[in-house]
């Protein structure tokens, strides 16, 4: 009896210890968070010509760039783009255009925080903040991986000043949620402006985040993880 329990034990042992099962997980988050979700695309020769990033400043040269991420300047509280480019598939940069257009008949314009971000950055973004309801989970990825989605704020352009919206970018707080009742009437009517805009041209509005908006559409394209400085 107890030799057959031993050999259990031991067979018990001998099968985990093959199968590595005691070995650390390389980072403490959930298994579900450190593998990449299928078909996402690394090589970006694989994307077709017709589903390629464009820059936006090669569609309108008047949407202005505040690119965070590509400055220590934001939530992570370090540089996480090579270079400060706001990348967007064809269809949707031409919407933000359409947008800028609009708004520039009302004196106002856009500038962008941040357009096309690779999946490698959310997932960095992940490990600060995991929380879906201010950072795209990267299991499932977010649509900003996809070139579909847009974070952003109005200018005056008599001054070239942002207009005074809820919350700074990437407060995480509800104050920037849309449906936050304390803001002065002119903030809100700022940013139900630039909701109202971006509405009309395609872009939906995110509930927790007064600066994001996904374009309708996004589904039709993949997820990337092609650095910024390596779309021509
Ligand atoms: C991190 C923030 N700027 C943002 O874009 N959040 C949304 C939810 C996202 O990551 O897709
Ligand atoms: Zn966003």
């Amino acid at each position: 009896m107890l030799r057959k329990t031993a050999l259990v034990i031991i067979t018990f042992v001998l099968v985990f210890w093959s199968c590595n099962l005691w070995a650390e997980p390389a980072y403490s988050l959930p298994l579900i968070a450190q593998t990449p979700p299928p078909n996402l695309i690394t090589d970006y020769s694989q994307v077709s010509a017709a589903n390629r990033l464009v820059d936006i400043q090669s569609v309108n040269r008047n949407i202005r760039l505040d690119i965070r991420y590509a400055t220590p300047n934001n939530f992570v509280n370090r540089t996480l783009y090579p270079v400060s480019r706001c990348l967007l598939r064809r269809p949707f940069a031409q919407r933000l255009s359409d947008v800028q257009k609009d708004l520039e008949t009302m004196g106002l314009g856009l500038m962008v925080y941040d357009c096309y971000r690779p999946w490698s950055v959310t997932w960095q973004m992940w490990q600060i903040l995991p929380d879906s309801r201010y950072v795209g989970n990267p299991a499932r990825g977010s649509r900003h991986n996809r070139g579909a989605a847009v974070d952003l704020t109005l200018v005056d352009l008599r001054t070239g000043q942002p207009l005074e919206m809820p919350t700074d970018y990437d407060d995480f707080t509800e104050k920037a949620w849309r449906d936050y009742t304390g803001n002065e009437p002119q903030v809100r009517r700022n940013s139900n402006l630039l909701e109202l805009k971006m509405k009309q041209y395609g872009f939906e509005p995110l509930m927790t985040e007064w600066w994001h908006f996904d374009a309708q559409g996004w589904e039709r394209y993949g997820l990337l993880n092609v650095s910024l400085d390596r779309v021509p």
